[in-house]
């Protein structure tokens, strides 16, 4: 792949850093992110052929990993799996709760088995990841846990079961950061939009489909991000250059979650900002025709 990073080279040098779904997509990213700048990143999924052709591309770049195939929705799965890497990495530094995902379907369609298997991928498995990296590593020696959110605030049709998941993860990490912090333990999160990914591409689904030129139009910086811009910030929230930063998480969605009800973005791109306020919102909000 011949990842080039911006971070400073070596910054990672002799940190074991964990990547649950590191063998696709976002995951992917940031294994070859850190294993770039030196860390040794242990690979994480559950299908061993996938995280076996992403170490096969992280050592042909002159990186260093190993990988593990686990469900984490397996409690003792993970507590081997984290009791190996211990083993025979000795500390663990990092963990990056980055496996997850979701079917869409409108949630009068979701069966209690399929809002289970979703909200077991996407909260408790990186619960059991965190506590056992915690209880095995962390908790002696310190570390930098970032869990995935996505962009739920406000609901997010056809999206009810995982979007429920990460808001509960985004409760979990304020409270581990609370409770490990005295133990030198940071724990922080990122919430993207939609990513152009190999895990987006895999959705056969219409509604996804159709969405996807809807929400470049709406997108304040018009486009999806990048796996990329994912794992910067990932790799931004494990490094020591946010050492003072836990229980926080960062939104990566080109400002979608800012103000475009009342500032609508096409009048906003069509005029400069100010102007935008005066014809767009003035009228709804002062109840009569706007000034220009
Ligand atoms: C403005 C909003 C911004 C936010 C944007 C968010 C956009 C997010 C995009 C992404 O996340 S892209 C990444 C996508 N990657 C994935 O989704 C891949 C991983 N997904 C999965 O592995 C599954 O979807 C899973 C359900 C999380 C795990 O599946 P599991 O292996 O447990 O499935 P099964 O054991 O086969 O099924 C269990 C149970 O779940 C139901 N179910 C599973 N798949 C479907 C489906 N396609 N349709 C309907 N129901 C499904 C089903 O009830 C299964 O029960 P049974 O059928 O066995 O009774
Ligand atoms: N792409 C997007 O638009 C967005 C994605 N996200 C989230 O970001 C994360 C990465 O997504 P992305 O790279 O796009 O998608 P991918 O589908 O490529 O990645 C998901 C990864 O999670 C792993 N995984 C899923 N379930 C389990 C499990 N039970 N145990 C272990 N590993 C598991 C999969 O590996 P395997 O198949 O080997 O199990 C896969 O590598 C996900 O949590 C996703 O929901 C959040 C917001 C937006």
């Amino acid at each position: 792949m011949g990842y080039r990073s911006v971070f400073a080279p070596g910054c990672f040098k002799g940190q074991n850093i964990i990547v649950t779904g590191g063998g696709s997509g976002i995951g992917r990213c940031t294994a070859h992110e850190l294993a770039s700048l030196g860390a040794h990143v242990v690979l994480v999924g559950r299908k061993r052929e996938k995280l076996e052709a992403v170490a096969a591309e992280l050592r042909e770049d002159g990186g260093e990993c190993s990988l593990e195939a686990v469900d984490i929705r397996d409690e003792e799965g993970v507590k081997a799996t984290v009791g190996r890497i211990v083993a025979a990495r000795g500390r663990i530094h990092g963990l990056v709760n980055n496996a997850g995902g979701q079917f869409p379907s409108p949630l009068a369609d979701i069966s209690k088995k399929g809002f289970e298997a979703v909200v077991a991928t996407n909260l408790t498995g990186g619960f059991l990841m965190a506590r056992e990296v915690y209880l095995q590593s962390m908790r002696e020696h310190g570390g930098s846990i970032v869990n995935m959110l996505a962009d739920a605030w406000g609901g997010m049709p056809g999206m009810g079961h995982s979007g429920a998941a990460r808001m509960g993860m985004l409760n979990l990490t304020q409270t581990a950061a609370v409770e490990w912090a005295v133990s030198g333990v940071r724990v922080n999160a990122v919430a993207p939009g939609w990513v152009i990914s190999s895990g987006l591409d895999s959705y056969e689904d219409e509604m996804v489909k159709a969405l996807i030129p809807m929400l470049k139009k709406e997108v304040p910086l018009q486009r999806l991000a990048t796996e990329a811009e994912v794992s910067g910030a990932i790799v931004f929230l494990l490094s020591d250059v946010s050492s003072f930063i836990t229980g926080e998480f960062i939104k990566i969605d080109g400002g979608a979650s800012c103000n475009t009800k009342i500032f609508p973005l096409e009048e906003t791109h069509a005029s400069k900002p100010f102007q935008g306020f005066h014809r767009a919102a003035a009228p709804r909000i002062l109840g009569g025709p706007g000034k220009e």
